[in-house]
């Protein structure tokens, strides 16, 4: 992948070498074309009950369902509204929600009654599946609401409540038994949404963004690259949340690749290492905290991890000491970081094989174009100037839904402003700097949280910090840090602070004090929630 310079400073990260995907007729075409290729190749792994999964067998079961979801109504561009840990079924009701060229909505299973009513609100499905942790909390919202016309329990039994189906009793029952028709009507690839994922909110309330099936084919396009072991022969682990756009896109795009994917419900340590050792996982989807827990934990070296070749790491800033001390500790010889956002489908850059820079998030993948824009000025900027990273491509979102002014500010003609600061270098590295409504303000200086918590980390007694802007009224805010001490160690706030004080810059400096806590508040994907650490600073001044 080289980049090239276009005039007017633009970025851009070199065509895309195939439009296999994107000739299909439709995604759930594709999807369904692919898995029938693959026949009896297993292409799922459950490491929690350690069940295979054929190719054959997925086909099978997302036709059945297809037809199902047919018969109970669901015609082209309805919403199925999805909420489930990953298991089997997650990904087969959502092949066959794109069999039938429906949209499908995945919501967080961790989402409070509140939450989930949001965003049926926002994606106003006709039917949900749920799993056995959702149901209780999906029957108490859907009652109450309009959209919804029936629930689909994908695991265990139901109980005789109307409209309430088992998956189960649905695929075995003769009366769904029908041919299925996807031939009609056509998908208007580019305008029929095939997906709509939650933003994870670290900033506000979830926004909804609007997927299409041009989005998704186009991404798996720019996937098909040559790669040194072809994804058809890989075997990788995934606990990501599939409901989270980085779960959901990964692990959609590499099992349309052929890809042996294992998967697990959630994180949990023993099952998470043994599950390395014993299907021999080649590549793994990662996150910060997952990656820390690598690098630190005592319990990993007990583990057989020698056939990890590859880690892809995206959703927040990872240390260039945690990729070391992993390197360290069990070889693997590749730790490619990525960066992307819901907005974009799946990533814009990625680390290349060869060596990146220290804090480098990659080049531009093929297909995408970037430009760094000055947020207060709109002026396009040059390399090594710091400004608002904007991108261009194929898998821009439609728009947010229901919210025409936030997809007015989001996508103008046709770029995407990611509200992320960065710069890129001279032989295109890419950096990201800080979100943009994360910058604390301090005395007009704008201060990167996300620089002091990177310095913080590489102090031997912390394990764990944030930085927030703590309001102060002569300086506007001063940046304050949450630090969470190694076991058994002594650490005082005055040691916190001079540690900043010997190695930033003056506007660094944790003027705001330091609070320890026990644990650092953070999304699935390894954000820290800033707002409910703005929350605990609140309640802790009202106490005083
Ligand atoms: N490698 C990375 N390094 C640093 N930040 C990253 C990286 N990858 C992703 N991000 C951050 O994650 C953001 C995108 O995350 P995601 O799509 O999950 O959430 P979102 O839709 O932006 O939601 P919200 O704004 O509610 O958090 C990016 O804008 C960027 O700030
Ligand atoms: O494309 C890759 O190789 C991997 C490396 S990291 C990555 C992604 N990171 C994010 C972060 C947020 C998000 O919404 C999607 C992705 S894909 N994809």
């Amino acid at each position: 992948m080289t980049s090239t310079l276009l005039p007017g400073n633009i970025v851009y990260g070199g065509p895309i070498t195939t439009s296999e995907a994107q000739d299909y007729p439709s995604l759930g075409q594709y999807v369904l074309d692919k898995y029938k290729s693959f026949g009896d190749q297993t292409v799922m792994i459950d490491a929690f009950t350690n069940t295979e999964y054929s190719a054959k067998f997925m086909y099978d079961s997302i036709v059945r369902l297809a037809q199902i979801l047919q018969k109970l109504g669901v015609k082209q561009n309805d919403v199925i509204g999805l909420s489930s840990e990953n298991s089997i079924n997650f990904a087969i009701a959502m092949f066959a929600g794109f069999a039938v060229g429906a949209t499908v909505a995945p919501f967080n299973v961790t989402y409070s009654d509140r939450e989930v009513d949001h965003a049926i609100n926002l994606s106003r499905p006709k039917i949900i599946f749920a799993s056995k942790i959702t149901m209780d909390c999906i029957v108490r919202v859907a009652k109450k609401n309009k959209f919804v016309k029936g629930i689909i329990a994908i695991s265990g039994s139901t109980s005789n409540l109307p409209n309430l189906h088992s998956l189960l009793d649905l695929m075995s029952n003769d009366k769904y038994k029908t041919k299925p028709d996807f031939t009609s009507p056509q998908a208007n690839k580019a305008d029929d949404v095939a997906l709509i994922v939650c933003s994870s909110g670290t900033t506000g309330l979830p926004k909804g963004v609007q997927l299409t099936q041009f989005n998704l084919l186009a991404t798996f396009d720019s996937q098909i690259q040559p790669t040194m072991i072809p994804f058809s022969e890989i075997t990788l682990l995934t606990v990501i949340p599939w409901f989270h756009a980085y779960g959901c896109l990964t692990m959609i795009t590499t099992a349309t690749l052929g890809t042996r994917l294992v998967y697990l419900p959630k994180f949990e340590e023993k099952l998470f290492l043994s599950a390395i050792e014993k299907y021999r996982v080649m590549m793994a989807i990662m996150v910060p905290p997952l990656m820390v827990f690598l690098a630190k934990h005592p319990i990993v070296d007990k583990y057989d991890l020698s056939s990890l070749m590859v880690l892809l790491c995206g959703a927040a800033p990872l240390s260039r000491e945690t990729e070391d001390q992993i390197k360290e500790r069990i070889g693997v010889p590749f730790i490619r970081q990525g960066y992307g956002l819901s907005e974009v489908t799946m990533s814009v850059l990625v680390q290349t094989d060869e060596y990146c820079k220290p804090g480098s998030v990659g080049v531009l993948k093929v297909g995408i174009y970037a430009k760094v824009v000055d947020p207060d000025t709109g002026k396009i900027l040059g390399a090594n100037e710091r400004g608002e990273l904007c991108f261009k491509g194929d898998g821009i979102m439609k728009g947010y839904i229901g919210d025409t002014k936030s997809t007015q500010t989001a996508i103008k003609d046709g770029w995407l402003h990611t509200g992320d600061i960065g710069y890129y270098d001279d032989s295109f590295e890419f950096f990201i700097v800080d979100r943009i409504k994360e910058l604390i303000k301090y005395k007009g200086f704008q201060v990167p949280p996300a620089e002091i918590e990177a310095l913080l980390l590489t102090h031997e007694k912390i394990k764990d910090a944030a930085v927030i802007g703590k309001p102060d009224e002569e300086a506007g805010e001063l940046p304050m840090a949450f630090v969470v001490k190694q076991a058994n160690v002594e650490l005082t706030t005055g040691d916190v602070i001079s540690f900043v004080h010997d190695h930033a810059s003056p506007a660094k400096r944790l003027r705001g004090g330091v609070i320890f806590v026990e644990e650092i508040p953070k999304n699935p994907s390894g954000k820290i929630l800033r707002r409910v650490l703005r929350e605990m600073l609140k309640k802790q001044k009202s106490k005083l």
